[in-house]
């Protein structure tokens, strides 16, 4: 039977409110340099010949995404959820039919507008043959203390920071988020992989592909964006 070749996909959760960046708006429509900070995810994502297409889950009252989305550029699911997690597996359940089991989806915060078509390709490059999937990630260069009455040091060897796109077969994403319950634990969508088992690959990231999370962050993102 003739191979159907796995298509690549891109979700990009873009439903948070941005709490802890206190802006007027949701962090992921603020300007980075000349573009609303979502503008600059999507469009490495457009822009990459790796990506078939891309889909942006939004909350349901948004009201800033269509002046965001190059008409047909990409898909826009409004049907974010109360969590992070939630908004993933709403939009993954919305993509039942349109997406084939085997297709990698790769999802991507729309907080994290350094990502560029190299990290792209470098992370497609290095899981794309991986029976499980994986996610861009940074290894701990500083040490690393647990806080608390009585603080603690704990041993880094080992340590990585998450970062995304964080890539899996479509079927798997929506087994490992089925069985996700808790936001607070299932914070990434590899660790709802985990959760049954199975060890993502990590792939190392830059730098530049930080989430946008507080006030000062926007002049680092800024920094980084504006070099080639
Ligand atoms: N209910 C949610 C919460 C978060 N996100 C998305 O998940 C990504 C990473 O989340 P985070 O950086 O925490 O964004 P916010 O939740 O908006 O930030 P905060 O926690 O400060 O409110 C962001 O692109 C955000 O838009 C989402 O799609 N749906
Ligand atoms: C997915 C993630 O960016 C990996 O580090 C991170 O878990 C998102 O956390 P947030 O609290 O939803 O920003």
């Amino acid at each position: 039977m003739k191979q159907i070749a796995p298509r690549y996909v891109a979700l990009i959760p873009a439903a948070g409110v941005g709490a802890r960046m206190a802006s007027s708006s949701p962090k992921q429509y603020l300007p980075i340099g000349a573009k609303p900070m979502l503008r600059h995810t999507l469009d490495a994502f457009v822009s990459s010949p790796l990506i078939a297409h891309t889909y942006v889950v939004v909350s349901a009252h948004d009201e800033y995404i269509d002046a965001i989305v190059p008409s047909g550029a990409a898909t826009v699911l409004r049907c974010g959820g109360a969590s992070r997690m939630e908004s993933v597996r709403n939009a993954l359940r919305a993509l039942e039919g349109e997406l084939h089991e085997h297709d990698w989806v790769l999802v991507h915060d729309a907080a994290r507008p350094g990502l560029n078509a190299a990290l792209i390709g470098k992370l497609i490059d290095a899981v794309g043959n991986d029976p499980v999937g994986g996610l861009l990630a940074l290894p701990v260069v500083d040490t690393v203390k647990r806080g608390g009455d009585h603080v603690s040091t704990v041993a880094r060897g080992g340590l990585w920071l998450a970062q995304t796109p964080q890539m899996f077969r479509y079927k798997l994403l929506c087994d490992a988020l089925a069985a996700a319950t808790d936001a607070s634990v299932i914070t990434d969508d590899a660790s709802a992989v985990e959760a049954l088992g199975l060890s993502p690959k990590l792939v190392e990231g830059h730098p530049r592909n930080l989430k946008v999370t507080l006030p000062a962050d926007i002049r680092i993102a800024e920094m980084y964006l504006a070099a080639p």
